[in-house]
């Protein structure tokens, strides 16, 4: 699995942005400006191919809630797109508001989503572990989907109701068999893409992102079980409910933002 080790050592406290940050030219997440955005005909259609047989786990890593993949082989893969080579799937989690007015970390024209779903992917191509390509100008593509509240999510309820099993920060739970693909939007060719970050330490500009333009819709009930995980470890005598995990916007700094469609 991707990340674990990563995140232990360079988890910060909850929104204390580092001082140091590499480079600062290219950090996420932002708004995207839908009139700003360039449409480029040359941009490829997305490629996802998720085997349910790779998913693995459950991990409440005291930021959010990861889904692990086994990222040992070319199972699980992403290509096409603005993407010239093939990636890995190796984890998804969200970030979501302590209400449904706000939570996600990219806003559309500065509207706002209560909550994000991030599927991480590495570039097995050129490198041959997640932690190599973390570090690497295109070594991550991360496809972001708004969530919206409206009817159930068929899809989600399965990882909803494994969440009660890792409520607190640095509980793990078998989780296996579950089709990432079916938390994709109908629509994955109209999308957002441009040059960032990741959101949470350590922050690296190492990601091409890809925002989908149409929103999956959840329930309100499915929602507020996110809200029902906690930041904190069961040994923590005051428990933190684990909400508004999502980064304030970053500065453009002249980037171009692209997009799959007119
Ligand atoms: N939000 S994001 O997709 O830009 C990522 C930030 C850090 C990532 S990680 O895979 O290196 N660590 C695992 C995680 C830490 C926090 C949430 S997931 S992914
Ligand atoms: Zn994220």
């Amino acid at each position: 699995a991707c990340s674990s080790r990563y995140v232990l050592s360079q988890m910060h406290p909850m929104w204390q942005e580092p001082l140091a940050i590499p480079g600062g030219e290219r950090q996420s997440p932002i708004d995207i400006s839908v009139r700003k955005s360039m449409f480029d005909p040359q941009l490829k259609p997305l490629v996802m191919k998720y085997d349910p047989r790779t998913c693995q786990q459950i991990w409440n890593n005291g930021y959010s809630f990861l889904v692990e993949y086994d990222d040992t082989t070319d199972k699980s893969t992403l290509q096409g797109g603005p993407l010239e080579d093939q990636f890995r799937l190796c984890q998804f989690h969200f970030h979501w508001g302590e209400n449904n007015k706000w939570g996600a970390e990219h806003t559309v024209d500065h509207l706002l989503y209560p909550a994000e779903l991030h599927l991480v992917h590495w570039n097995a191509d050129r490198y041959s572990l997640f932690e190599e390509a973390v570090m690497e100008d295109n070594g991550l593509a991360v496809i972001g989907v708004f969530l919206k509240v409206g009817k159930r999510h068929e899809g989600l309820q399965k990882l909803v109701d494994a969440l009660p099993a890792v409520r607190h920060k640095d509980s793990v739970v078998e989780f296996t068999r579950f089709d990432a693909s079916g938390l994709l939007p109908e629509n994955t060719q109209d999308y957002w893409t441009y040059a960032g970050s990741l959101t949470t330490p350590p922050l690296t500009e190492a990601v091409t992102w890809i925002i989908m333009k149409q929103p999956i819709e959840v329930s309100h009930d499915q929602l507020a079980v996110f809200r029902s995980l906690l930041f904190t470890s069961a040994e923590e005598d005051v428990q933190k409910s684990m909400v508004n995990n999502f980064r304030v916007q970053q500065p453009l700094k002249g980037r171009t933002v692209r997009s799959s469609f007119v």
